[in-house]
């Protein structure tokens, strides 16, 4: 990481991490899109063992960057029922029967 001296430098560095994260968020999205097509049932959208699953990894992958892993657990779980929400929208569009 970068160390700044002022504030114009701190946003150009927040503004540089952003356009690498939004990709990334985007990829996923696109997987969680995959997964609302792929899953057979409604029930097996939400999957509280692989919320868990996820935010345990995520938390472990922060531990070992020396990272706030609270910070990574409240990101992730807002994240995760983001894309619940959109899996469900995905599932519903696909067997909706009209
Ligand atoms: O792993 C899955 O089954 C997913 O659909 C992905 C994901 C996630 O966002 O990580 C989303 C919904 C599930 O409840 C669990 C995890």
């Amino acid at each position: 990481m970068k160390t700044c001296s002022n504030m114009a430098e701190v946003r150009t560095e927040i503004d540089r991490v952003d356009r690498l994260i939004v990709p990334l968020l985007l990829e996923r999205l696109g997987y969680i899109e995959q997964a609302g097509h792929i899953k057979g049932s409604r029930d097996t959208v939400r999957d509280e063992w692989r919320i868990e699953d996820v935010v345990s990894k995520v938390k472990a992958c922060g531990a070992e960057e020396g990272g706030n892993q609270q910070y990574l657990e409240d990101i992730y779980r807002h994240l995760i029922e983001w894309s619940i929400a959109h899996e469900f929208t995905v599932w519903d569009e696909e067997h909706r029967q009209d």
